[in-house]
């Protein structure tokens, strides 16, 4: 829902499109029935969930293009029977990955787009990729988009989160926070165990303690005294909160659903 622009709604809303959820693997399974029915009363009936690591349910995406395209009259043209096929989203949602996944399972080739951990890998809208021999489907991958303004500070954080913005950007702390706000608020309370906290937290920086501890992340300060200079080890919180956020976007703090 965060990720979605009104404007290219407006701009492609007559053409013939399907919302590609990709990364189910991280998301809450038992959330999808309730994001199906808040999406299907925003008219948005054509949706799949995707992991295009593990090429999950990419099969249906091809069979679902060719029955949206062939039901509508608009594109009945017989003497062209391609399909040009744009993929559109926020950064780092794995348009890129799709795209290679679908070459890997109907062609059976390898990378042809780049993939990248950072939003903005893909730069310049590339020239068309083939992923599909019957029916001959090609796809164009461009670089992911944000909406010019965003909804609300929160719907911000929620992209943030997911990689689509660059943390430092907005703030590794914050989105920190941010996280953790989110995950006692869903009582996802696997970071207790991974980080060995005696219970649940609503203090950011005492979650980074144990954080930085766990991980070793400390950092050596030098400090002025009155009869000269003292090294001592410091928690590095900042890193902390780095390695927070890695481990949620891996899944290690359990499949979330922010929207
Ligand atoms: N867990 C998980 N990670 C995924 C999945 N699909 C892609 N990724 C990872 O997400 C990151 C971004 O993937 P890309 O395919 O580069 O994303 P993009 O949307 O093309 O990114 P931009 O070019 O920045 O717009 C990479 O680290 C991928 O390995 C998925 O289904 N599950």
């Amino acid at each position: 829902m965060s990720g979605r622009n009104p404007v290219l709604q407006e701009v492609l809303g007559i053409r013939p499109h399907l919302l590609v959820l990709n990364k189910m693997d991280l998301a809450d399974p038992h959330q999808q029935s309730r994001v199906l029915e808040q999406l299907r009363q925003q008219g948005c009936s054509h949706v799949v969930f995707t992991e295009c690591q593990r090429d999950t349910n990419v099969e249906k995406i091809v069979p679902l293009f060719a029955k949206l395209v062939s039901s509508s009259p608009r594109y009945h043209r017989a003497e062209n029977a391609e399909y040009n096929i744009m993929v559109i989203g926020v950064p780092n949602v794995g348009k890129s990955s799709l795209i290679n996944s679908l070459r890997r399972l109907h062609l059976k080739k390898g990378k042809a787009t780049a993939v990248g951990g950072e939003p903005g890998v893909t730069k310049a809208v590339l020239t068309r990729i083939q992923v599909c021999e019957t029916p001959l489907v090609y796809l164009l991958d461009t670089p992911g988009v944000l909406p010019p303004k965003l909804v609300s500070v929160e719907t911000g954080m929620k992209l943030a989160l997911c990689g689509a913005i660059r943390d430092h950007l907005v703030g590794e702390d914050i989105m920190a926070d941010y996280l953790l706000y989110v995950l006692n608020r869903q009582q996802q309370f696997g970071y207790m165990e991974r980080y060995g906290l005696p219970e649940a937290s609503d203090n950011i920086r005492h979650v980074l303690k144990y954080v930085a501890l766990t991980l070793g992340k400390t950092q050596k300060v030098k400090v002025l005294t009155g009869t000269g200079n003292v090294n001592m080890m410091m928690l590095n919180y900042s890193a902390a909160a780095y390695e927070f956020l890695r481990a949620f976007r891996a899944g290690h703090l359990g499949r979330v659903t922010l929207d």
